[in-house]
């Protein structure tokens, strides 16, 4: 399964005959196709999918099983990845400005030091998501929609190419879902590539022009509106019924 061919479009991720999965058990199987340079994508697809196992992989965090990943030579510098909110660590003894500043910290290095030009751009980023006067606060005296929009200015000062987002709208309240995502479409409009882990349909078919649709295997990759048919979504539940925690060989998608 390709993701639709795009001529004008540059590649930025090529993902040939991939596998991903964790001491020899495949949790993504056989995915072929490209994500093009600028896209916006949605991952979608049932709990166990292989949603998140694919942005790790695509991170470098796992290696493959089988087939590979080609970032078409970006650096890790140029990814910035969105963890889902469990793998976050909020006991960690850090203010929101000193969180936001390590999104400097992966071009400035980390004893680089923060100058008047940064402290500018830390306070942009801080009221870009709404956050001005919380510079001093604890991150784990946050409650949960602060935090994301903390992890959000972060990731505006990574200055990213590639975009990975890991059910980034999970839990929040309408407003700060509205400017989250109005982030999201600047990324895009920015020409920076997004690709969102999501499990909510509507937002998609309202936001992500492209969804891949994975059930382990890919189901659908395609425009929204085709990938999240009906036809497709059955059978992404029926193969997510079907398969077995423990299974250690792969099997192609139908
Ligand atoms: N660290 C790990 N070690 C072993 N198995 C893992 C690990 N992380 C995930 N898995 C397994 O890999 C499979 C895919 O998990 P993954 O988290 O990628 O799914 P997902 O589509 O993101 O699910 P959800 O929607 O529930 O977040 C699952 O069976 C999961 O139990």
């Amino acid at each position: 399964m390709s993701a639709p061919a795009d001529a004008s479009a540059k590649a930025q991720i090529a993902f040939s005959d991939l596998t991903l999965g964790y001491e020899r058990h495949p949790a993504v199987h056989h995915l072929s196709g490209t994500v093009h340079e600028g896209t916006l994508l949605a991952v979608c697809g049932p709990n166990g999918a292989g949603k998140s196992t694919l942005l790790k992989g695509i991170t470098g965090a796992l290696r493959p099983l089988g087939g590979g990943i080609d970032l078409k030579g970006l650096s890790t510098r140029d990814i910035a990845y969105l963890p889902q909110g469990a793998e976050i660590d909020r006991s960690f003894p850090i203010s929101v400005f000193d969180m936001v500043a390590m999104g400097l910290w992966r071009r400035a290095g980390l004893f680089g030091g923060i100058g008047a030009k940064d402290r500018e751009r830390i306070e942009a980023a801080l009221a870009a998501v709404g956050l001005q006067g919380f510079e001093t606060r604890p991150i784990g005296t946050l409650s949960g929609g602060q935090m994301q929009r903390t992890l959000f200015a972060r990731l505006l000062l990574q200055d990213a190419r590639l975009i990975l987002l890991d059910e980034p709208f999970t839990a929040l309240d309408a407003s700060t879902v509205a400017d989250l995502v109005a982030l999201v479409g600047r990324w895009h409009r920015e020409g920076r590539t997004v690709m969102a882990v999501l499990h909510d349909f509507e937002m998609v078919r309202q936001t992500f022009p492209q969804t891949l649709l994975l059930a382990r295997g890919p189901v659908a990759w395609g425009p929204t509106r085709d990938a999240l048919s009906p036809e497709n979504l059955l059978k992404a539940r029926r193969m997510g019924e079907a398969w077995h925690q423990d299974a250690t060989s792969c099997t192609r998608a139908a």
